[in-house]
């Protein structure tokens, strides 16, 4: 998976984290099937409060967005967000008794806080850019992961979690937001990004990022 052309080179930027990140032990649990359930439904009310804040940040990204459709792929994400994106969340925990109150009061695990606040932070001290390349390793990476996974997995439990990240839909929502990323490193570091005294400071960003998505899977295989 590509999703453009600045995707493949913060990934390299990232080095050995992005490895650590999408073939995380969580990961090749989810696939072969071993991922405890309490492992798995710590980190899905986890992911629940991070998606909330996540909105937040796509909301940032509308008010910090210099064009018109800029403003309209964030603005429909955010939209995406708050409204379809948490179903599998909630309906996976409703099962288990937890209701959509709880998980919205639910205490942030330090990873969880560290992660959310340092993509906020990153748009609310820098600029669009910063804040997508803090974005990016979350949308792009749970793309990479679903597609890997749903012609690696084996028998498991998880696999409605594998079809929702490899489904076509979400497959075009990461094709969209690479094409968002190249446009906006276009408009702002001009032909040559790279040679832009700007990007190693976002491919710093994506890296931090990157890591702080290795956090989320430690923190989701100890409950
Ligand atoms: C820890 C963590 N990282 C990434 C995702 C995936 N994700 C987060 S927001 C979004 C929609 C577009 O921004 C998607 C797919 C997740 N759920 N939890």
């Amino acid at each position: 998976m590509t999703y453009g052309t600045t995707f493949p080179l913060w990934r390299a930027a990232a080095g050995e984290h992005w490895q650590d990140y999408t073939r995380h032990a969580f990961v090749r649990q989810l696939a072969d099937g071993s991922l405890p359930r309490e492992s798995f439904l710590h980190y899905l009310v986890q992911d629940y409060v991070f998606l909330v804040h996540f909105s937040r940040a796509w909301a940032l990204a509308v008010t910090k967005a210099e064009t018109l459709d800029e403003m309209r792929l964030c603005a429909d994400t955010v939209q995406a967000l708050i409204g379809d994106e948490t179903r599998l969340h909630v309906e996976t925990c409703a099962k288990e008794g937890i209701d959509e109150a709880t998980l919205f009061a639910a205490p942030e695990a330090p990873a969880n806080l560290a992660y959310t606040r340092y993509v906020l932070d990153s748009g609310h001290s820098g600029d669009f850019l910063d804040l997508l390349a803090a974005l990016a390793p979350c949308v792009l990476g749970y793309g990479e992961i679903g597609a890997r996974l749903a012609s690696e997995a084996g028998e498991t439990p998880y696999r409605h979690w594998i079809d929702t990240y490899a489904s076509e839909d979400y497959q075009q929502v990461c094709t969209a937001v690479g094409a968002l990323i190249d446009g906006a490193v276009a408009r702002r570091l001009g032909d040559d990004p790279q040679a832009s005294p700007r990007w190693p400071g976002v491919c710093h960003r994506f890296t931090t990022a990157t890591r702080l998505e290795v956090g989320f899977w430690d923190m989701g295989l100890a409950p």
